[in-house]
């Protein structure tokens, strides 16, 4: 097994390679080797494109010796066969003389018992080594996708992604067996049975090349048309596969819309666009296939017809022309073979192509030799800073920052604040390095990200997305998912602080309860305290929460409130707001607008001094609190004592960008402060 991985890593090393006949540093080159590490690729796709037997060789040199093995094989069983005739004709021969048959018939039969032998055994060889091939593909292509930049797969389908992934490299099993193999095989028995056929007679010989090379000549203009076809049925299942996982993905709002039905049309289209270029692709297969059967019939009949003739005019025996007959029935396997790996080699390169397309996409660097590798800080707290950051997501988007600026000191909560669109998850996508800025810079502990060891960078950090994502598994897996070592007490306090202990007891398998695809088996809530105790277990010394507690009922929401804060004392929290409770316990807000940073303070001075932020929190904040249904208390009453002080009600009729009062009627006076 270890043999076979470190072929495999051989053999995806050669196929990126094979896939890289572009100028260095340019895409593919690039790519990492199944197990090995890779480097940053450029955004550019390759421009010199390989051809696809090239790619095909990198994925196959490490097996070269096994599959040479095969071929042999292959090859012993078609000279076997090759014999049979030379028998048959000392047969025929001998059928009027003195001489026995009975030696000659036992010849015929071990050759017949070791040539079905011989042949199953290479059979076997060359299957197993196609599918090693396979496995190489799938194994390098998956390494790379999960390499990919954030970037790259947000400009891509997913659905068509796994589909290159799976069913493009399917066909390279077919393609090394029927395209490499049959060639070569394929190939040699031709060359040997036309020697053999030269040898009982040159005349002959040359009708029967005249005929195939007239066959040739039509397989050569059919060949592509195979390719495109078998290109666009491919894309249609890439497509399909895209749709397909659209709909499941979302198959609740798909129910709920009503849209069953116009989700099922874009799926079967899909499927039947597969089809109809499948249909194309076996019609031109069947054309090309069939022309080589026409061209054997032609051979037979033309070598019938000039054998005859010579029979007839005493230039060779009957037996000659009985020979080179037999050696014609020996032309069309061979002939089928090299005339099915031209096929399957049209289809096996449509796959190849679609393969390279990802091999181009750009990738995240990960730890090399030539970045240095970064001490992570020791578990201190971070400190992050945003230097006229600009940032569009991508070359023709328009700008999300317009030169944001800010610093965060170690330790203490930030809140950033501001409305929607207004960049704030973006900032925490930077942070992260999801994606680089345009222009400026992020700093971590004054050190720009991208000097930062990738890995080194997020081991520091613990992140709660947005829509706190739950991966399909057990409980345990999920919590687990950043910090798989965590010692069970560990856990277990983390449980308690992120209040899922009373979940885990609960569900009859407690922690190894299976969640769901997406853990649909939990509720809004309970997945949003899995992703924070997923984030709390890295230990992070810096944690993001984007929108944490959107989704929590009051009291969840209070509890976990007060352990943002204490992990705050002695680790940066920079958090997303959309809570007046959370921004009045932050030690700072940063006020977002329209990609550029609006002011920052206390929510005290900010409410003062900053027209903006009071109306989010004369509205927003309080709008959202007084909506969420939550049955607890509004933003301004909320947390009586806790670290955001208690806001008393003020006076009514304040307007959104005064004092403002919630949208349920009641006024609140949003110019109380953090406690502290
Ligand atoms: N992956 C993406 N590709 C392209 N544009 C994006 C992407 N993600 C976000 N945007 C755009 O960037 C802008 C800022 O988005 P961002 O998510 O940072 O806003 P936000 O302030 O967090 O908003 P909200 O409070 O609604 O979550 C938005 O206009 C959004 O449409």
């Amino acid at each position: 097994m270890a043999e076979q991985r470190a072929a495999e890593a051989g053999a995806a090393e050669e196929a990126a390679r094979a896939s890289a006949d572009a100028p260095a540093g340019n895409g593919p080159a690039d790519a990492p080797a199944g197990n090995g590490p890779a480097k940053e690729s450029a955004d550019a796709p390759a421009g010199n494109e390989p051809p696809a037997w090239r790619v095909l060789l990198g994925y196959v040199r490490p097996y070269r010796w096994t599959l040479l093995l095969g071929a042999l094989l292959s090859l012993v069983t078609g000279a076997a066969g090759l014999a049979l005739p030379l028998v048959a004709r000392s047969l025929i021969e001998n059928l009027g003389g003195d001489g026995g048959i009975a030696s000659q018939l036992l010849w015929l039969t071990l050759l017949v018992f070791a040539n079905a032998g011989l042949g199953a055994l290479g059979y076997y060889i060359l299957q197993r080594t196609a599918e090693s091939v396979v496995l190489t593909a799938r194994r390098s292509l998956t390494s790379y996708l999960l390499r990919l930049r954030i970037s790259a797969v947000d400009a891509s389908e997913p659905g068509d992604l796994l589909s290159r992934a799976t069913s493009d490299t399917t066909l390279l099993r077919a393609m090394t067996t029927q395209s490499l193999i049959g060639l070569g095989t394929g190939g040699l028995t031709l060359v040997a049975t036309l020697l053999m056929m030269g040898l009982v007679d040159v005349v002959l010989l040359g009708v029967t090349l005249g005929v195939v090379a007239a066959a040739g000549v039509v397989i050569g203009i059919i060949a592509p048309m195979i390719q495109r076809a078998s290109k666009r049925a491919q894309e249609s299942v890439g497509e399909m596969g895209a749709s397909l996982e659209r709909v499941l993905g979302a198959l609740r709002t798909v129910k709920a819309a009503g849209a069953e039905e116009r989700e099922e049309r874009t799926v079967h289209e899909a499927a039947e666009r597969s089809w109809r270029a499948s249909v194309t692709s076996a019609k031109w297969t069947a054309v090309a296939g069939n022309t080589m059967f026409l061209a054997i019939q032609g051979v037979f009949l033309t070598v019938l017809a000039v054998g005859g003739a010579r029979v007839a005019t005493g230039s060779i025996e009957i037996g000659t022309l009985v020979a080179f007959l037999l050696y014609v029935f020996y032309l069309i396997s061979p002939l089928q073979e090299v005339v099915s790996a031209i096929t399957q080699y049209q289809v096996g390169s449509a796959a190849i192509s679609r393969i390279r397309e990802v091999w181009a996409l750009p990738v995240e660097p990960t730890a090399s030799g030539d970045r240095p590798a970064l001490a992570a800080g020791g578990g201190e707290p971070a400190a992050v800073a945003f230097d006229g950051v600009r940032f569009r997501y991508a070359p023709d988007a328009p700008l999300v920052h317009h030169g944001v600026d800010f610093s965060v000191p170690a330790r203490g909560m930030t809140a950033f604040v501001g409305p929607s669109g207004a960049g704030k998850t973006t900032v925490f996508s930077l942070i992260e390095r999801f994606y680089d800025a345009t222009e400026g810079r992020v700093l971590l502990d004054g050190r720009d990200v991208r000097e930062w060891d990738l890995a080194e960078l997020r081991a520091s950090i613990g992140y709660v997305e947005q829509d706190a994502p739950v991966l399909s598994g057990t409980l345990r897996d999920n919590l687990l998912f950043g910090a798989p070592d965590t010692a069970e007490d560990a856990l277990a306090e983390t449980l308690r602080t992120a209040r899922l202990d009373t979940l885990v007891a609960r569900l009859p398998d407690g922690l190894d309860t299976l969640v769901g695809h997406r853990g649909t088996k939990l509720s809004g809530g309970e997945r949003q305290r899995v992703a924070i105790a997923r984030a709390l277990l890295r230990r992070p010394r810096l944690l993001l929460l984007d929108e944490a507690t959107s989704q929590l009922d009051a009291v969840n929401e209070a509890a976990l409130r007060d352990t943002v804060a204490e992990v705050a004392r002695r680790t940066t929290v920079l958090v997303v707001a959309h809570r007046l409770s959370t921004v009045t316990s932050a030690d700072r807000i940063v006020v977002m607008d329209a990609g550029r940073v609006r002011a920052v303070g206390t929510h005290r001075e900010l409410v003062a001094s900053n027209p903006l932020y009071a109306e989010l929190a004369a509205t927003q904040f309080l709008t959202e609190r007084a909506d969420d249904g939550a049955g607890g208390p509004v933003a301004g009453e909320a947390a009586p004592g806790g670290p955001g002080g208690a806001l008393p009600d003020g006076p009514s009729g304040n307007g959104p960008s005064g004092n403002g009062s919630s949208a349920n009627g009641r006024a609140v006076d949003v110019t109380a402060g953090p406690a502290s």
